[in-house]
């Protein structure tokens, strides 16, 4: 398959702070990776690499093909669907009105421009996918935390990128609401076989069942990487939090705790 990302031997150091050090990674379409790690272990910072926001101090980035560095930065974000959760529009658009500026990539909608017919039919496809048919008309500040987080799902979706970069998509849901959002990921895994994404997220739990690979990061370093069957379990997940790890995966899904000591023990 196609390659999507190339990350080799990547280092980040900011205010003198290596955030991360020897990081490689590579995604192919149709991939769907998981970024783990603690709080502060980079994760967010290795996503903005991916998503053409930041260069690496040391090391190459290669996103769809075009090496950060050699390429204008702003052109090749366009192309690359990125889910922030910080994204915030300044005036109260409707649902329909933020999905449609993924195609403008801009946080509020150009003056003077209209989308075609077929841009409008897929902004409402995409609606429909993540359930938000009945919502089109809603306006954002009335939207609950998980309504807009899949608005911003459909959004980055617009400009039918190969790549989809998702910062934590499942934080503060409750469980409906997260339960909805992994639902709506994995429909539209199937519904875009050649689409790769990569999710960061602390909890196993809100990983959707369609996740095929998975890296760990520790304090920046990355500890494993490579398919879920050989890096989600509970050594290596464990080394990653730095705690005594039971992980389960059942129907798709992984559950972790703390292992308890043996009784007498
Ligand atoms: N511009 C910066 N200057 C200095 N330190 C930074 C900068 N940006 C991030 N850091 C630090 O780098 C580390 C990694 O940050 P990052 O946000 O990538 O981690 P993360 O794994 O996404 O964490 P979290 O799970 O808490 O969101 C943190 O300790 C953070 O404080």
């Amino acid at each position: 398959m196609t390659e999507v990302l190339r990350a080799e031997d990547v280092h980040v150091v900011r205010d003198g702070k290596a955030i991360l050090r020897g990081v490689s990674l590579t995604v192919r379409a149709g991939e769907h990776w998981a970024l783990l790690g603690a709080n502060g272990a980079g994760k967010s910072t290795l996503l903005s690499l991916l998503g053409a926001l930041v260069h690496p101090t040391r090391g190459t980035v290669e996103v769809l093909g075009r090496r950060l560095g050699r390429v204008d930065l702003r052109e090749l974000r366009a192309r690359v669907g990125h889910v922030d959760p910080r994204h915030r529009p300044a005036s109260p658009l409707r649902v329909r009105d933020v999905v449609l500026t993924g195609l403008t990539n801009s946080v509020e909608p150009l003056p003077r421009w209209q989308p075609a017919p077929e841009q409008v039919e897929r902004a409402e496809r995409l609606m429909r996918t993540l359930g938000l048919e009945e919502l089109r008309e809603a306006r954002w500040p009335t939207l609950s935390q998980g309504q807009r987080g899949r608005t911003l799902i459909a959004r980055a979706l617009m400009p039918r990128p190969r790549l989809l970069l998702l910062d934590e998509p499942a934080t503060g849901l409750d469980l409906p609401g997260r339960e909805q959002l992994i639902g709506a990921l994995d429909e539209l895994r199937r519904d875009h076989p050649h689409l790769a994404t990569v999710l960061v997220t602390h909890h196993l739990e809100e990983l959707p069942p369609g996740t095929t690979h998975a890296l760990l990061l520790r304090d920046g370093r990355p500890l494993a990487r490579g398919p879920v069957a050989e890096v989600l379990t509970g050594e290596r997940v464990g080394r990653c939090f730095g705690l005594p790890l039971v992980l389960e995966r059942r129907e798709g899904r992984w559950t972790v705790r703390v292992r308890r000591p043996a009784a007498g023990a």
